[in-house]
């Protein structure tokens, strides 16, 4: 689990980070989403540690990351699993060496050993055939899954992903949203996805925060959102009159499903 307690981060006299206050739990996908500018990456980079807070806390599973030395923060980092946007993958590696990196550099273990794991990756996100290929000879949603083994090979508590559909076409989208949200439950990660993508929102969006001008405007779960009232949410998430009818027709879904309702915190939703 991550928390952030009143987190902010400016750039001279530029608030970005207004005071951010959220849960991150482990075993969901947790999303942050927001126009540009709202600080996402931002918010982002403060929790891993590539950018440090001006002031509030960040806890790792009840650790203080913000009061921790480097050697501190290390131990941390190495339970940290990155997706970058565009992958990331060192073009001169075969995917199995880029896959392997992260072992040379922290893991522990004979050769043999760390080859076993590898493969064992490969083969959780279906690409044990293309071990010995070279990210030129490889599609784009092969090397964001290039990217999620070589991201969860260490065994990570937590999982970081910018924008992992980006670049992606609708069918490949939804393919790495249900890896990354299957690998999520698998291992118990605290999955913190940076999006833009409203099929994830929709369909991975286990906890969701939406941030407007550097605050959190609200959080709640992809059940929550279809009911939620907040005005600058709504007009963010369903901007266009596609996205207003799909959401009216979950809510007569949901509406019918007497399960969701007891769910639902407060009971009966409104309309
Ligand atoms: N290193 C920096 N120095 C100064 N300003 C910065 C720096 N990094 C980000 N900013 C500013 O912080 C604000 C928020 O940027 P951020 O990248 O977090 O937005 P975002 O919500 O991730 O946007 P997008 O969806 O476009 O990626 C922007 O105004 C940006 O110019």
């Amino acid at each position: 689990m991550i928390e952030l307690r009143d987190i902010k981060k400016g750039f001279g006299d530029k608030e970005i980070l207004k005071g951010v206050s959220a849960t991150m739990e482990s075993g969901k996908v947790n999303l942050i989403i927001g126009s540009s500018g709202s600080g996402k990456t931002v918010m982002m980079k403060c929790i891993v540690g590539l950018m440090t807070v001006n002031s509030g806390t960040i806890l790792y599973n009840d650790q203080d990351f913000t009061a921790m030395d480097e050697h501190e923060k290390k131990t941390i980092r190495q339970e940290i699993g990155m997706l970058f946007q565009g992958s990331a993958l060192f073009d001169s590696m075969t995917v199995e060496q880029n896959v392997m990196f992260p072992l040379d550099m922290f893991g522990k273990g004979s050769y043999k050993e760390k080859k076993k794991r590898v493969m064992e990756c490969l083969d959780r996100v279906n690409l044990k055939d293309a071990a010995k290929r070279f990210p030129a000879e490889i599609s784009g949603g092969m090397k964001k899954r290039v990217g999620i083994a070589r991201a969860i090979v260490l065994n990570p508590k937590y999982l970081f992903c910018d924008e992992p559909n980006s670049g992606l076409d609708p069918q490949t989208s939804l393919l790495i949203d249900k890896l990354i949200k299957e690998l999520t439950l698998e291992y118990t990660i605290t999955t913190v996805i940076n999006t833009h993508d409203m099929n994830t929102v929709m369909e991975s969006g286990d906890h969701i925060i939406y941030m407007y001008e550097g605050y959190k405007q609200w959080e709640g779960s992809n059940e929550e959102i279809i009911f939620a009232k907040d005005e600058k949410l709504n007009d963010f998430i369903f901007a266009s009159e596609f996205l207003r009818d799909a959401k009216e027709m979950r809510q007569m879904e949901m509406f019918r499903d007497k399960n969701w309702r007891d769910r639902l915190q407060g009971g009966k939703p409104e309309k």
